[in-house]
């Protein structure tokens, strides 16, 4: 097991970029700790299987070195990279059993037979497979089939990584939840270094200790899921991450108050000049309607998703949106809504921006 650093790493799949717009990936500094379970979170086309490539090996960088441990690997194969790999489709033998499958990578390196059954069998009772582990795969379904890969991925305790693109998105619902929970057991026990690519939040957050999060072609933040809830470093994140993201709304700062289309917003902390593009950001968790106090708005409808309801509002034509509670009555004089002040971030041209002092204490 290794902890893998990039370097000043920057690919384009051009053979002569202009300029940054030709990267798939900016240039970038990064450490994975050795025995991390990260994700790798982001839209659809914002690098995140370019940088799993170049971890693999798949891919060389155009910019950059790729270290294990001290090793510098950017120009070695994937072969000599001891990692595992699970991708987003099933990659089966389907003349050999499941047994046979899953053994592969243990046969390659002529582990000792006791050790190969016995190992076999545990990653068999681990994605539900025990009872099958003789048959063909051939005639599988497709979610069998990738259950059948991600087995093959962690029946390896040598491995310096596994890397995962996507591996649940031929999987039922249901199993997904399973496969997930597992893998996290898996992770505590094996204490393997994980990367687990996806754009689906819910996998991200379940599965990982930290969160990477990509947006055109960088990293903007690393964090634990608590991390990116409370203070999403850019407003990608703030928007992507939660249901619904993050409230944005452009102000101007002013110390400990925003003011926002004439109104002033209390800031829990305070801040010295922001310049560029200033907004404030808020979760819908820390917004709440009322009648007396806070920003004026329209009510558009109210959605009831069990247990609580999102409350959509509009306020100077943009959307403000509430996580009121299940029970919450929300009356025809409820036209304004309030932040928690503590809650509020400030952004500057997207980045967040640190406050100069939480009230009360010294700047
Ligand atoms: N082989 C390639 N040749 C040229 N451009 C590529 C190639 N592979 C990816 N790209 C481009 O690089 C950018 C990043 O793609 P990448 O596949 O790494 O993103 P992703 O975050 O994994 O997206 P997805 O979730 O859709 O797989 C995209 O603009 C994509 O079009």
């Amino acid at each position: 097991m290794a902890r893998i650093t990039l370097s000043n790493l920057a690919h384009s799949y051009l053979p002569h970029p202009k300029g940054p717009e030709d990267f798939a990936l900016k240039q970038m500094d990064h450490v994975w700790e050795d025995g991390g379970a990260y994700a790798l979170l982001g839209s659809s086309g914002c690098g995140k299987t370019t940088l799993l490539n170049i971890i693999s090996g798949l891919l060389r960088p155009s910019q950059g070195r790729v270290l294990f441990g001290d090793r510098d690997v950017t120009d070695a194969p994937t072969a000599e990279r001891n990692i595992a790999q699970v991708f987003q489709f099933p990659v089966v033998y389907d003349t050999m059993s499941v047994r046979d499958n899953l053994a592969f990578p243990l046969r390659n390196r002529r582990m000792d037979a006791a050790y190969i059954r016995a190992r076999v069998e545990a990653i068999g009772r681990m994605i539900g497979m025990e009872a099958v582990l003789d048959r063909k795969a051939r005639g599988l379904t497709a979610d069998a089939k990738q259950k059948i890969s991600l087995g093959r991925g962690m029946v390896r305790e040598d491995v310096n990584a596994i890397l995962f693109d996507e591996p649940l998105t031929v999987i039922d619902p249901h199993m997904k939840w399973e496969l997930r929970t597992q893998l996290k057991t898996l992770h505590r026990e094996l204490s393997h270094t994980m990367i687990y690519v996806t754009h689906d939040q819910t996998e991200a957050l379940t599965f990982a200790d930290k969160v990477v999060v990509m947006y055109d072609g960088r990293v903007v933040q690393m964090g634990t899921p608590q991390e990116l809830f409370e203070t999403p470093a850019h407003t990608f994140v703030g928007y992507f991450i939660g249901s619904p993201g993050m409230n944005l709304l452009d102000a101007r700062i002013e110390g400990n108050v925003a003011h926002v289309e004439g109104c002033a917003v209390p800031l829990g902390a305070g801040y010295g000049p922001v310049g560029g593009r200033a907004q404030i950001g808020i979760r819908p968790e820390f917004a709440r309607l009322t009648s007396a106090e806070g920003l004026p708005v329209r009510l558009r409808r109210v959605e009831d998703v069990g247990r609580h309801k999102i409350v959509r509002a509009e306020f100077f034509g943009r959307e403000i949106n509430i996580i009121a509670e299940e029970g919450a009555g929300i009356g025809p004089d409820m036209t304004r809504v309030a932040f928690r002040p503590d809650k509020i971030n400030v952004y500057s041209d997207d980045w967040r921006v640190a406050p100069a002092g939480r009230l009360g204490e010294a700047a």
